[in-house]
């Protein structure tokens, strides 16, 4: 393969249609980002965590500025990142005060003998590795605040509002052309969640996973569904098994929401460098390059290109 492929996700969910082209946005500028980023050095793991980072400081998504609130009015962000070579990841959540979890994320992929890093310990982890900290004011949106007010009116159910309960996590999942893959995953959780509560994007085989021997992903949507049913693990499974990446994607999801509930998204790349999007929500904002042109899309059936 001569070119890389990288995709990137902004959230599966309810996306209200005034909310389709901030993200349209947001994703097309984090696959540019990303495009730069491995031209300048041939790295994918660095290309998709800059376009994780792009969407993290872009907030018409749930991650870093943006991200949703707990019980609380707090922000607690979770992030996953991992490689498919050595099947190396690193993982955060509870993590607060800083603008790129994802950056976070790979540090202790890189820098500690763990996988997993949470709260304050995760943010002092942060502090020694030199993270700058940002303010509440920096993370905490107009739309995030009013999300929590209108679930807390509606008695804790989900209510549909500007950015939807939790919609917006966002994802980058590449290859490059000596096939070797990665996954980023980074999110500010579900509007209303209890305070410690962590979801399924950090958690490997759930929000994410990455082996060059099979594929990439990385998945969003209501996070306690999704790791109950171990989503990425089970469309990894289904892709093992023969099943091309846009049905692995499709069905994977489908199978969850049917078995246990909540709707999902998944973007997947296989290791012969095929696409999979797939999603039960209404919605999931997605995007991808190949060959110079971008695709992308947000409701069912939609398929737009764009050139690089
Ligand atoms: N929109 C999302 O993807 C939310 C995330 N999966 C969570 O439940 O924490």
């Amino acid at each position: 393969m001569n070119e890389p492929v990288i995709v990137v996700h902004g959230g599966a969910g309810d996306i209200p249609d005034s909310r389709d082209q901030p993200k349209f946005n947001g994703i097309l500028a984090a696959i540019r980002k990303a495009h730069t980023v491995y031209k300048n050095t041939s790295s994918i793991t660095d290309a998709c965590q800059a376009a994780v980072e792009c969407m993290e400081d872009d907030e018409a998504f749930n991650a870093g500025r943006g991200s949703v609130l707990n019980l609380k009015g707090e922000i607690e962000m979770e992030a996953l990142i991992m490689e498919g070579k050595d099947m190396k990841a690193g993982s955060v959540t509870g993590v607060k005060n800083i603008a790129h979890p994802i950056a976070l994320a790979r540090k202790v992929m890189e820098n500690t003998p763990h996988v997993f890093l949470m709260g304050s310990s995760a943010n002092e982890f942060a502090s020694k590795m030199g993270f700058e900290t940002v303010s509440d004011d920096y993370l905490m949106t107009i739309h995030a605040k009013t999300a929590l007010n209108n679930f807390l009116k509606s008695g804790g159910q989900p209510v549909t509002t500007e950015i939807g309960q939790g919609v917006g996590t966002v994802g980058a999942i590449g290859m490059d052309t000596n096939g070797h893959m990665v996954s980023c995953t980074s999110t500010g959780g579900i509007t209303g969640k209890m305070a410690g509560r962590v979801g399924d994007t950090p958690v490997p085989g759930a929000g994410g996973y990455c082996d060059n021997n099979i594929g990439t992903i990385s998945t969003t949507g209501h996070g306690d569904s999704i790791m109950r049913y171990c989503l990425a693990q089970k469309i990894m499974n289904r892709m093992e098994n023969g099943e091309v990446p846009e049905i692995a994607a499709q069905k994977g999801c489908d199978s969850m929401s049917a078995r246990v509930g909540g709707s999902a998204g998944a973007i997947v790349i296989s290791k012969k460098g095929e696409v999979g999007i797939g999603f039960s929500s209404s919605k999931m904002a997605w995007a991808f390059l190949k060959d110079g042109i971008i695709h992308y899309g947000i409701k069912k059936g939609q398929y737009l290109t764009v050139a690089l």
